[in-house]
């Protein structure tokens, strides 16, 4: 590749636009290409950002950033750290969610992304490497968009999960964005208004599944470490019967970790910590239904679970915390259907004499008085007043964390819960969530969303060179979250504020770092973790 000329004003990683010096013009081959002045990036910044005030809607603002990255990548980052509050709903959740709908009819250049299709094993590592052209690969992001947040299976526009959590790895933690590959499984699609779209861009048939998609994976797993030998491999919003299968299959064998699973886990035990600091209770003395035990409810289980072992209870001490209820109810040894997943925790009808009437949430939370509620169901509005008040009866701080996502799928508003529990409820959002005064006091609610934790994560395992992720390593991270928040003020959150998300990033970062380090599970010798994050760290200047 020729890095002169028109060449290098249209490659996003390379680009200064109007900031190339005249120095630079010359050297480059850029003497009369662009208008005289040469200006900072701080003045391309501003100038951008009156451009970005301008856009309405949200959507169309989206839109702009998206061709701002594809022109150039430093001034968009330089601009994103600038305004992370602002940006972050709209780069990612909940904006994202408009933009995969829409993708086919707002269509923009995408992002050095690299589509690959279930009908063409052979071309995945030319997939790799054109996509990659010839950058040093440490990230990939990769979704066969199977269950788009809540929002289920949405093909090949599906892709665009991928870059938002790739946009946010670098705005947080600071990861170098010429070292990111999202990357698109293309599968199919059940989706049956995406197959009748004149426009849709994906493959144009039902989604495969079972033998020849698992074979599928393992080719793309075998290709992505050939080719990006020292990379992490993160895997985003796969469907319900894949994503675990897919996790336990490599996570013994390579750095990978699956966000929806390990990531929504994380956030929420280091939520649930947020919140017995404020109550000042202690997690053995909980208990936990789970509304929607699919891929987020039981990768929060399991964390959980695995935290209160830690604690020093026996396997069967611990499972006696959880109740699960998804469609069936409550979960018991014998209900039908049940994924590998909810086995380890389900109920025998003996413990009830009602069971046969526990096949909604509000039954159960009737029986079961519950201290902490979290909803991953993907059912709006289904955390009722009835049910958070009867919740509230029985426990001084009930700690209530409707997560699904994007907007219209949240099981209650933040703004609801705080009513109807009288100012109670200990509450973590899974989009971001307006602070609410109620009888003068200002609550602020924190989002209970895995990019609260998985740059931090991410970026401490590539720092470090690490070659897998354990659960000492996770449960190390879950810490790093703790102690952020002053739990004395009234109406604090249970989670520090994403203004604060580079600071808590980088903190979780070192101590991802060092805990790899630690396990002597790094692949160079490190000598200080710290300093491996420091070095690696990239910053949004030309
Ligand atoms: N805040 C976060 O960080 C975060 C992270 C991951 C997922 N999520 C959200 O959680 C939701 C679930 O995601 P997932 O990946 O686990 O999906 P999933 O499909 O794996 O799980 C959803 C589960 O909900 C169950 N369900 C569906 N209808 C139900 C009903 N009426 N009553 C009870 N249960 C019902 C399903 O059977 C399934 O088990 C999504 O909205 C997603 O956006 C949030
Ligand atoms: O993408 C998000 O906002 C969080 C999570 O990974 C989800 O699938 O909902
Ligand atoms: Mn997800």
């Amino acid at each position: 590749m020729t890095t002169t000329g028109y060449n290098i004003l249209r490659n996003p990683f390379l680009n200064k636009g109007t900031a190339f010096s005249t120095a630079e013009r010359e050297q480059f081959g850029l003497t009369g290409t662009l208008p005289s002045q040469v200006q900072t990036i701080e003045e391309q910044a501003d100038q951008a950002y009156k451009q970005f005030q301008a856009k309405s809607p949200l959507l169309e603002k989206r839109i702009f950033l998206m061709n701002l990255f594809n022109e150039n990548v430093t001034l968009f980052y330089h601009l994103m750290d600038q305004h992370v509050s602002e940006f972050m709903p709209i780069v990612y959740d909940p904006v994202v969610a408009e933009s995969i709908e829409q993708y086919n009819e707002i269509y923009t250049n995408p992002q050095n992304a690299a589509f690959l299709s279930v009908d063409h094993p052979e071309n995945i590592e030319n997939t790799l490497k054109n996509a990659a052209d010839g950058r040093d690969i440490k990230l990939v992001v990769v979704t066969d968009a199977e269950g788009i947040l809540g929002m289920g299976d949405w093909g090949v526009n599906g892709v665009d999960i991928a870059v938002g959590k790739l946009m946010v790895y670098t705005a947080a933690a600071g990861i170098d964005p010429a070292t990111v590959l999202p990357v698109s499984i293309d599968a199919g699609t059940n989706n049956k208004t995406l197959l009748e779209n004149p426009l849709y861009l994906g493959n144009k048939h039902e989604r495969i599944a079972g033998q020849k998609y698992l074979e599928f994976i393992d080719k793309f797993v075998a290709a992505e470490q050939k080719l990006f030998p020292e990379s992490l491999l993160h895997w985003e919003d796969f469907g319900r019967s894949n994503a675990q299968v897919i996790l336990d299959k490599y996570k013994d064998s390579i750095a990978t970790f699956n966000d929806d699973i390990q990531g929504t886990g994380m956030i929420v035990l280091a939520g649930i910590f947020g919140a017995l600091n404020i109550s000042k209770e202690k997690l053995v003395d909980q208990k936990f239904v789970t509304f929607g035990a699919g891929t987020a409810g039981m990768g929060i289980v399991n964390q959980i679970f695995s935290e209160l072992k830690q604690a020093g209870l026996s396997d069967a001490e611990a499972r006696s915390h959880f109740y699960l209820v998804d469609k069936q109810g409550l979960l018991f040894d014998d209900t039908e259907d049940l994924t590998e997943a909810q086995k380890s925790f389900t109920r025998s009808r003996e413990e009830f004499v009602n069971s046969e009437q526990l096949d909604n949430l509000q039954a159960v939370v009737d029986e079961i008085h519950p201290t902490v509620l979290i909803g991953t169901s993907t059912q709006p509005g289904t955390f009722t007043e009835t049910i958070v008040k009867s919740m509230a009866q029985n426990t001084k701080r009930p700690i209530i964390f409707p997560l699904s996502n994007p907007t219209k799928l949240a099981e209650a508003t933040a703004e609801n819960l705080i009513k109807w529990t009288d100012g109670k409820a200990l509450i973590a959002t899974g989009i971001p969530a307006d602070n609410v005064t109620y009888k003068g006091v200002t609550y602020k609610i924190g989002q209970g969303n895995n990019a609260l934790i998985y740059p931090g994560l991410g970026f401490g395992l590539v720092a470090s060179t690490a070659k897998l992720l354990t659960q000492e390593t996770i449960s190390a991270a879950i810490h790093a979250l703790g102690g952020l928040v002053d739990v004395n003020e009234p109406g604090a959150a249970v989670l520090p504020p994403v203004s604060n998300l580079t600071e808590f990033s980088q903190k979780i970062a070192e101590i991802t770092a060092q805990s790899v380090v630690k396990q002597g599970l790094n692949r160079e010798k490190i000598d200080d973790p710290k300093q491996a994050v420091q070095d690696a760290k990239w910053s949004a200047e030309y």
